[in-house]
């Protein structure tokens, strides 16, 4: 009998975006600055020079956007809010026209069938509160809650799935450890600070969404399952190290109220002792997590490597990405089995999960042939469905990325998108992986 790769009824079908990938007109309508504004302004900082400043035009061109979801047939748009197009300082003064932006965003989906799903923080910090300490600043947890209370109290009711940050891990291991990432510091006494911080904020948002909120609330990680290169103790020992680092880190504080003890022996004494009473802030009730799954890592010890003496082991005989990512589609089943293991049988949603593969200039009307990336999303929606059938509770499944877009500071030339953009005449046009996908939304999954 041949495998059915039909999905649960109700399985939920979208695609991912974040504000400063596409929006562009960073700065438009009293919009204040971002530490990512400042950041691709900074010389020798973004792949061939390239910045925000238009990226997709997403900001003027979001009507049509839409109707491009709506082409693929999408179920949900996942979207991040820009902190600082609503609150330019970061904190106290609103600026209207940029909450206005969301609303008309947010009501453009509702009005095409499709539910809008919010990220309040995507990465772009307002530059303002950056110079106030940013995430080393333990006030951050307030200035966030009070910018999520502005955003629910104009959008909730309309937005029905709020996240508060995206990929913590992410924020601090390249804005504050190794510096490829705004802020660009360097410090490994920083960047625990930032990531307990972050954890605070979020806590602080979800706890002002009980306060207020009608509908559901969650975080969303960054998973890359670790594989030791071999059974070495010193192997077996980085790639605990590893994991810790990168996949219990921010889910721990969150579900489990704790830190994993790998990071005491990983940062040593840049390690802080955070109060304990911290942790009532950092674990919230969720509704759901957003788990985002790119590749693997098979993991080596490496004395030389700073902090974590463990290094990633390139595979033979494999495909990698031209972001350099192995494509693994059994890590995408193995990270499910682990989190319901460690954290419980809590609804999940894949917030991300895509591949960038070089793509050919089109001729006019024609559809990009972009065959890797087709197969990449195929077996990664065969490895989401073995998942489903072992127990996960998956919810739904948001592919990155709608739009070819900024791909932080290695630019536009690593291209996510379903659809492809030509960045100078800003014309999109749907690659054979859109196609396929507006498919298997179709069939939910029967396709496969
Ligand atoms: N080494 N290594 N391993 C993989 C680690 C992945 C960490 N980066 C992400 O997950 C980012 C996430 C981000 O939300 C989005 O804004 C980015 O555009 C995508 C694509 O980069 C992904």
């Amino acid at each position: 009998m041949t495998q059915s790769y039909r999905f649960p009824p109700g399985f939920h079908w979208g695609a991912a975006t974040s504000a400063y990938q596409i929006e562009g007109s960073p700065l438009a309508d009293g919009a204040g600055p971002s530490i990512w504004e400042r950041f691709a302004h900074t010389p020798g900082m973004m792949a061939n020079g390239d910045t925000g400043d238009i990226a997709c035009d997403h900001y003027h061109r979001y009507k049509d956007d839409v109707q491009l979801m709506r082409a693929l047939g999408l179920q949900g748009y996942r979207f991040s809010i820009a902190w600082s197009r609503v609150l330019p300082e970061g904190t106290g003064r609103i600026n209207q026209k940029g909450v206005d932006f969301y609303s008309r965003l947010v009501d453009e989906l509702l009005e095409n069938g499709i539910e809008p799903n919010a990220t309040l923080f995507h990465w772009d910090l307002p530059a303002a509160l950056d110079d106030r300490g940013g995430w080393l600043n333990r006030d951050i947890a307030h200035w966030f809650a009070e910018y999520a209370n502005v955003m629910y109290k104009a959008l909730d009711g309309r937005v029905k799935r709020w996240s508060t940050l995206n990929e913590p891990w992410v924020v601090t291991d390249g804005g504050y450890l190794h510096g490829a990432l705004a802020p660009g510091h360097r410090s490994k006494y920083e960047a625990p600070i930032a990531a307990h911080n972050l954890m605070r904020a979020s806590g602080a948002g979800i706890q002002a969404y009980r306060a207020v909120g009608k509908h559901e609330i969650g975080v969303v990680f960054n998973i890359e399952p670790k594989y030791p290169a071999s059974n070495s103790p010193e192997d077996i020992a980085a790639t605990r190290r590893a994991h810790a680092y990168m996949n219990e880190q921010f889910a721990d504080p969150a579900l489990l109220g704790s830190y994993p003890p790998e990071l005491k022996e990983i940062f040593g004494p840049a390690w802080p002792d955070f109060p304990e009473d911290d942790f009532k802030l950092t674990q919230q009730k969720v509704d759901f997590v957003g788990l985002n799954y790119y590749t693997r890592a098979v993991v080596k010890h490496d004395p030389n490597a700073y902090p974590l003496k463990a290094v990633p082991v390139k595979q033979p005989n494999t495909t990698y990405t031209e972001t350099g990512w192995e494509v693994y589609e059994q890590g995408f089943t193995d990270m499910f089995t682990w989190f319901k293991q460690r954290y419980g049988d809590i609804p999940l949603y894949v917030t991300e999960n895509g591949s960038a593969f070089y793509d050919a200039p089109v001729a006019e009307g024609d559809v990009v042939q972009d065959p890797l990336r087709t197969s990449y999303l195929r077996k990664h929606l065969k490895a989401m469905h073995h998942a489903i059938e072992q127990g996960v509770n998956l919810k739904g499944y948001y592919a990155w990325s709608l739009l070819d877009n900024l791909e932080w500071s290695l630019g536009f030339a690593k291209r996510f998108g379903l659809y492809h953009v030509d960045f100078a005449t800003q014309k999109r046009t749907p690659k054979a992986t859109a196609k396929f996908y507006a498919q298997v939304i179709e069939t939910n999954g029967a396709v496969l």
